[in-house]
């Protein structure tokens, strides 16, 4: 792929390798056209009347994009501004106090510095906060930034996990239903244990450079579903038909992305999207992203309704535990899910 615009790398990036293999990594950080998109908006007080027009909206969308937005979600704005400031809090500890939270290597839960990617891994001006949904997982983290507990942050983000997984289990049971699936075929192996299952909190510092900055690489989420909220500096891209769209956020609604588990239990009928964030202000971006998963033995394969013998599975079955560890071995900038380990590839006759 041609790249768009003068194509100037961040400072930090390690020098391609790879290049033929996933051109998109290589290619400028403007978006396409420079131009904003808005992700199809769902409403979601109409999902849950089971309003069938909306939940058409909601299938096209995800088939289509991968990515949506959703409104109407009662998720109060107080709510959002405590989970935002209690996120503020954490990110402006001392650097010492922060690193006693660091994850072990290969971990998913866990604080992690950003990364110039001098030592070899992908380049990230984003520091994050990987909470586990687990409530005593996530304790036990807490308690080694404050020693004596902090009860505002702690009841703030179990309030924020309990508002957002509902958003997330409603849509969850609409693209299950509009496949002609049990409402509950998305649902059932979910669990907090999840070792992919999170609250990401991401801060990305101000900008100094005049140029844009990668502030998160390219990947796509390898859970069910994420949803992502974030304050008002944008910088969110998703790549569409080999391009990088810049989203548009929309004050006060949720987006939405399918992560890789979604795309095979639905039989790629759901695409999980490779996206990235670039970083172009001189004010400090936050956003939080809440990815529900399976547990770790869960076994992750194509909704068996949609297997017939026109299209057998695309996938031999694994555990969320195998795709995770499978990850650990991804090349550097990959930008890419690691679904390809585990799709069967047709042998000719
Ligand atoms: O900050 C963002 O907008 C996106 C972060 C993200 O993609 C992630 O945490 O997986
Ligand atoms: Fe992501």
């Amino acid at each position: 792929m041609a790249s768009t615009g003068p194509a100037p790398l961040p400072q930090d990036t390690p020098a391609p390798s790879n290049q033929h293999q996933y051109p998109h990594m290589h290619s400028s950080l403007f978006a396409q056209d420079d131009q904003q998109v808005e992700l199809p908006l769902i409403d979601l007080q109409l999902l849950c009347q089971e309003d069938e027009a909306e939940i058409h909206k909601l299938l096209i969308a995800a088939k289509e994009w991968g990515f949506l937005q959703v409104a109407n979600h009662g998720v109060s704005r107080k709510l959002r501004s405590e989970i935002e400031e209690q996120a503020y809090h954490a990110f402006t500890l001392p650097a010492e106090t922060k690193a006693r939270a660091e994850a072990a290597p290969g971990s998913a839960h866990g604080y992690l510095p950003k990364s110039s990617g001098a030592d070899g891994n992908r380049p990230r001006l984003s520091e994050a906060f990987r909470l586990p949904l687990n409530p005593e997982k996530r304790a036990d983290m807490i308690i080694k930034l404050w020693p004596e507990g902090n009860d505002t942050f702690s009841s703030v983000v179990e309030e924020y996990i309990a508002a957002v997984e509902s958003i997330l289990l409603q849509l969850l049971r609409s693209l299950a239903s509009g496949l002609g699936l049990d409402p509950l075929q998305f649902t059932h192996d979910l669990s907090k244990d999840g070792n992919t299952a999170v609250l990401r909190m991401n801060f990305y510092s101000a900008s100094s450079q005049p140029l844009p900055t990668l502030g998160f690489p390219a990947h796509s989420d390898p859970q069910i579903l994420a949803i992502l909220h974030q304050n008002s500096v944008d910088g969110l891209q998703i790549l569409k038909d080999d391009k990088w769209i810049a989203v548009k956020p929309r004050p006060g609604s949720f987006v939405v992305n399918v992560g890789d588990t979604l795309q095979v239990m639905s039989h790629d009928m759901y695409p999980s999207v490779v996206h990235r964030v670039v970083m172009n202000s001189d004010h400090f971006r936050s956003s939080l992203v809440l990815a529900v998963a399976p547990h770790p033995q869960a076994i992750v394969r194509p909704a068996p309704q949609l297997v017939t013998e026109q299209r057998p599975s695309q996938y031999v079955p694994f555990t969320v535990e195998e795709y995770y560890s499978s990850m650990k071995s991804l090349p550097i900038n990959a930008g890419k899910s690691n679904l390809d380990k585990f799709r069967i590839i047709p042998t000719l006759a």
